[in-house]
């Protein structure tokens, strides 16, 4: 029987603990002696897997920065995270040195579903470069604008549905975000509450939430668990990757088929598909396929991260008029004012709503819906106040640290409007609240659309609805917990939702009659 000798062990402990020493030195080389950012001290091997919570993670880097500073580092498994607390340094890094924190970080869940293509997560490449550029184009304010008879439409559909049935708030903000989405992107009229293109989406956002961010599967810590193969059920995640390269293949090219049929049988509608479709028929083989590979992959990624976002973003706004239902009565007489409750308000009007902006604005900041924003990766070594930053690492912006910063926002956790009305009622702009966003290169295309729809279902709920307190007890904010995931929603409460009196009842079927 083999037998290890004392020395035999001693070897081995010899020659990890030089390995261990070769590691550091060549580690201190690369940086040049400078240091990481300040973090907490890293565990041998593991470094600080076990600082990071799976989740509210953005609650505990804001601890961790009011000790270590706004630029924290951490180490897991070998990989450098940088997570940025404030405004300046995320625009000082992410936008003015967008060239090198502009990639995406390598994400093995994301790799095995194939979904690349999906421009948030696409690298920073020359084809990501191209959907972008598409959507940029297709976003821009202008473009916006000229789709606002849609939105208000799509947000008096959403008062009639929450008429008839009050119950389905969350479905029903889905089911006009994804509608909403599906009818600029592709001219497409979604049939009914279950419509099988809003599910896909749906579907594919919701395995994307729970699977595609660093560290939120295991295989994303441990990627060679990618390899093990399917007859071991328990740990392949084979299956898996499977469900999710379908899904993702169905939002890329079922709704691009329906395109190319309408438009075959003369049904075409307006739509950024049909626009750009059109741009590409000047162009000959094989660059009229690519270019219409690149629309199929900017709408499908439009669709994906439009709806569950501005839907997500939106119930947060229930929430806090549940909280403090003396803001819907201001923003009632500030609309009643406006549209003498002969009509439904319209995003012209949005310049005489002050109040009811500041309502959409403090909603975005007192809840981001994805308070650690996409992570976004180096493509080369850096040094930032003294600092090493290596090519490679993972950079975020915690959101939630820079729109909860007491100074800038006093009683940061409470649901306060007037904060962005001035003295004299005007509205007060703050440029930090671009944050929700993101920076640089990778800030959201869709964010003139958000911005949009988020105001304009708002104004037209508060103008004919209020919200009221179900049964249940009453915990103040603590009624009201929100998930911890990568996308913060509030969990399931209760409420009731009720016309404001007979003549909003009246107004909300007539105004569906004239449709
Ligand atoms: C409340 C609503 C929304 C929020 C809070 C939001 C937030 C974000 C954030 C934080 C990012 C990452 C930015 C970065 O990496 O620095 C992002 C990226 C993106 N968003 Fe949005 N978004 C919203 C709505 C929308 C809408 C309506 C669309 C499409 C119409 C959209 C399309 C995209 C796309 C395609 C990307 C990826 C950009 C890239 O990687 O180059 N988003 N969004």
């Amino acid at each position: 029987m083999p037998v290890i000798s004392l020395t035999s062990t001693l070897d081995i402990l010899v020659l990890v603990a030089s390995f261990a020493a070769l590691l550091v030195v060549r580690d201190y080389q690369m940086r040049r002696g400078l240091p990481y950012p300040p973090g907490p001290r890293p565990l041998p091997l593991i470094g600080n897997l076990l600082d990071i919570p799976k989740e509210f993670s953005w609650l505990s880097y804001t601890q961790l920065s009011r000790t270590h500073g706004d630029v924290l580092s951490f180490h897991v498994f070998g990989k450098v995270i940088v997570v940025l607390n404030s405004f300046k340094a995320s625009k000082d890094l992410l936008e003015r040195r967008g060239d090198i924190y502009s990639d995406r970080p390598v994400v093995p869940s994301v790799e095995m579903m194939k979904w690349e293509w999906i421009v948030t997560f696409s690298r920073y490449t020359e084809s990501w470069r191209l959907a972008r550029k598409l959507l940029d184009r297709s976003l821009r304010p202008a473009v916006i604008a000229a789709y606002r008879p849609l939105l208000q439409t799509k947000a008096h559909v959403l008062l009639t549905q929450l008429l008839a049935n009050p119950d389905e708030l969350e479905a029903h903000l889905y089911h006009m975000t994804g509608s909403l989405m599906l009818a600029m992107g592709y001219g497409y009229e979604v049939n009914g509450i279950n419509d099988p293109k809003v599910n896909a989406s749906k579907n594919l956002a919701k395995l994307v939430g729970e699977t595609a961010l660093p560290g939120a599967v295991l295989v994303n810590d441990l990627p060679f668990l990618r390899y093990i193969p399917e007859w071991l059920p328990w740990f392949s995640y084979k299956p898996l990757a499977r469900y999710g390269y379908d899904i993702g293949q169905e939002v890329l090219h079922r709704p691009m088929e329906f395109v190319r049929e309408t438009i075959l049988n003369g049904s075409a509608q307006p739509s950024l598909a049909l626009d750009n479709l059109q741009e590409t028929e000047k162009l000959e083989e094989p660059g009229r396929e690519m270019a219409e590979e690149v629309i199929a992959r900017a709408l499908g990624s439009l669709d994906l991260a439009g709806t569950e976002t501005t839907a997500s973003s939106l119930m947060s706004f229930f929430v806090a008029a549940l909280l403090r239902p003396e803001v819907q009565t201001i923003a009632q007489e500030e609309l009643d004012a406006v549209t003498r409750r002969e009509r439904l308000p319209t995003i012209e009007d949005r310049s005489r709503l002050p109040f009811v902006d500041a309502v959409c604005k403090e909603v975005t900041r007192w809840r981001p819906v994805v308070p650690l924003g996409v992570p976004h990766a180096t493509t080369e070594d850096d040094v930032y106040e003294g600092f090493f930053i290596p090519k490679g690492a993972i950079v975020m912006v915690n959101q939630w640290a820079i729109l909860h910063d007491p100074v800038m926002y006093p009683e940061p956790d409470s649901f306060k409007p007037e904060r962005f009305i001035n003295p004299d009622g005007s509205l007060r702009e703050d440029p930090v609240l671009t944050t929700i966003f993101g920076f640089g290169k990778r800030i959201c295309p869709g964010r003139h659309l958000a911005d949009a729809t988020f105001f304009i279902v708002v104004a037209s709920f508060l103008s004919v609805f209020n919200i009221k307190k179900g049964n249940g007890t009453d915990r103040g904010s603590d009624t009201y917990p929100f998930t911890g995931s990568g996308v913060s929603v509030p969990c399931p409460f209760t409420y009731t939702i009720i016309p404001r009196d007979r003549r909003a009842e009246e107004f909300i079927v007539g105004n569906a009659q004239e449709r």
